[in-house]
């Protein structure tokens, strides 16, 4: 056997930020989110070129068996009323699950299976268990960076179609200092 070491990629706790030359990222500009948010007036004021969220993840072989891990970085802020947040999707694949762990920052995860909605808090070193055919999202109700590190199947697979046009149901709105969920198809 040849043995080798080396050193392996890295993950800054505290920021969020991998270090890792092969790095992918991502961002999702508030223009490429039409019809999300509730308040379109709000959303079409706000310039199309806004970044609400940036995903750095470490590529993988689209294979059976490989995982892709990711960090997902949602900047603070409203439209309207309404926190910023991710798309959210289901998985092509909805018989596979996730993983995610808060790194930095205050939110919300936003879970809906069938009828059931589910929003857990997120926060640095919570631990969320993503069940398949769960669709999910993150919600930053607070006032920095929300950043998340996700892990999941490389056959995954995401579906952005399925939740159109009902949405999750429910939306995340500022209520004075904190949050209140609106619950849409109650
Ligand atoms: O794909 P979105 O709903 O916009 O969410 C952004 C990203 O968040 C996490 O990192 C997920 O696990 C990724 O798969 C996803 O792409």
């Amino acid at each position: 056997m040849k043995l080798k070491t080396r050193l392996p990629r890295q993950l800054d706790l505290a920021s969020g930020q991998f270090i890792a030359a092969d790095l992918h990222e991502h961002t999702t500009t508030a223009g490429m989110l039409a019809g999300l948010f509730e308040d379109q007036t709000a959303w079409a004021a706000l310039p199309a070129d806004t970044p609400i969220y940036t995903v750095a993840i470490l590529p993988a072989p689209q294979q059976e068996g490989e995982l892709l891990a990711g960090v997902t970085h949602l900047h603070p802020g409203r439209i309207g009323r309404e926190f910023y947040m991710t798309r959210g999707h289901l998985h092509q694949r909805r018989e596979q699950a996730e993983y995610y762990v808060g790194l930095r920052g205050h939110g919300l995860l936003l879970l809906r299976q069938a009828g059931e909605g589910v929003l857990e808090h997120v926060f640095p070193g919570s631990v969320h268990h993503i069940p398949p055919f769960t669709a999910h999202r993150l919600i930053n109700t607070g006032s920095g960076t929300l950043s998340a590190l996700a892990v999941w199947s490389a056959i995954a697979g995401h579906d952005y179609q399925a939740l159109q046009p009902q949405g999750f149901g429910v939306r995340v709105m500022a209520d004075g200092d904190g949050w209140r969920a609106e619950v849409q198809d109650a």
